[in-house]
């Protein structure tokens, strides 16, 4: 059952606009990377949107490519400030409190194209026991999830070594096992290579088989 409206978590996605996207896969996707890119956010968003504690998803966008789509699968899409990632995901908090006064924020990396809705559903809960809790990521030098309880001032710092950053200024770290999937942010072929390993959501999958002759060294491993 889908988390209610009122209780569930609000998710926000930034989705930077897509001819800035993806960079460290141009080589790898070439004509492709803009649509790659897509893919990944909106296998996101759809596996997060699955889960019994998301209650809805709030998509940052200046880029109306990657609006159109997003919206499709069921996101609700806001404008971009233009002023970055962490200014991109306060404007996503603000709407976040708009639509659901009551209900926990989170910011949610938008390049997790493996993400199972059963493995996001215990970091949001353990998220729930404090007023801020962070998720880092498969290298644990970032982050891919950033959450405040309802009523705590949401202030999001991500950027390059964000697992320091979110420590350093009291948010608690979550570490659990079996969670794979919600770690693992997708940059370069070798992470792409992983979340193939994982399973790709649909749209990324398609992608993949697609470009895969782009792909270095015989391409990643066939699904
Ligand atoms: N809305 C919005 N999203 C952003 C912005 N900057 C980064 N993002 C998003 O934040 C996440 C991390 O961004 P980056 O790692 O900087 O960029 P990327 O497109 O994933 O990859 P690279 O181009 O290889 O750095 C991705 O989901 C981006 O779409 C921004 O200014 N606005
Ligand atoms: C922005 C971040 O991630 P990345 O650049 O690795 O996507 C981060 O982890 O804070």
């Amino acid at each position: 059952m889908p988390a209610s409206e009122s209780s569930g978590w609000t998710l926000v996605v930034p989705v930077k606009t897509l001819v800035a996207a993806k960079t460290r896969l141009s080589e790898a996707a070439g004509p492709h990377r803009a649509e790659l890119a897509v893919a990944i956010a909106c296998d996101t968003v759809e596996a997060a949107l699955s889960c019994v504690l998301v209650a809805r998803v709030v998509v940052v966008t200046g880029d109306p490519v990657a609006a159109e789509p997003l919206g499709g699968v069921g996101a609700h899409v806001v404008g971009d400030p233009e002023a970055g990632l962490n200014a991109a995901l306060r404007r996503g908090a603000q709407e976040a409190v708009r639509l659901a006064p009551g209900a926990p924020v989170g910011a949610l990396q938008a390049d997790l194209p493996a993400l199972r809705p059963a493995e996001l559903a215990p970091v949001l809960a353990a998220a729930a026991e404090f007023d801020q809790a962070f998720l880092p990521d498969a290298a644990d030098v970032g982050t891919t999830f950033y959450g405040v309880r309802p009523g705590v001032p949401f202030t999001p710092g991500f950027g390059g070594e964000s697992r320091d950053r979110h420590l350093r200024r009291g948010a608690k770290e979550i570490c659990l096992e079996g969670i794979d999937s919600v770690r693992r942010d997708v940059d370069t072929p070798d992470d792409l290579r992983a979340a193939l390993a994982l399973g790709l959501g649909p749209r990324t999958l398609k992608m993949v088989e697609t470009i895969r002759g782009g792909f270095p060294a015989g391409g990643p491993p066939s699904p």
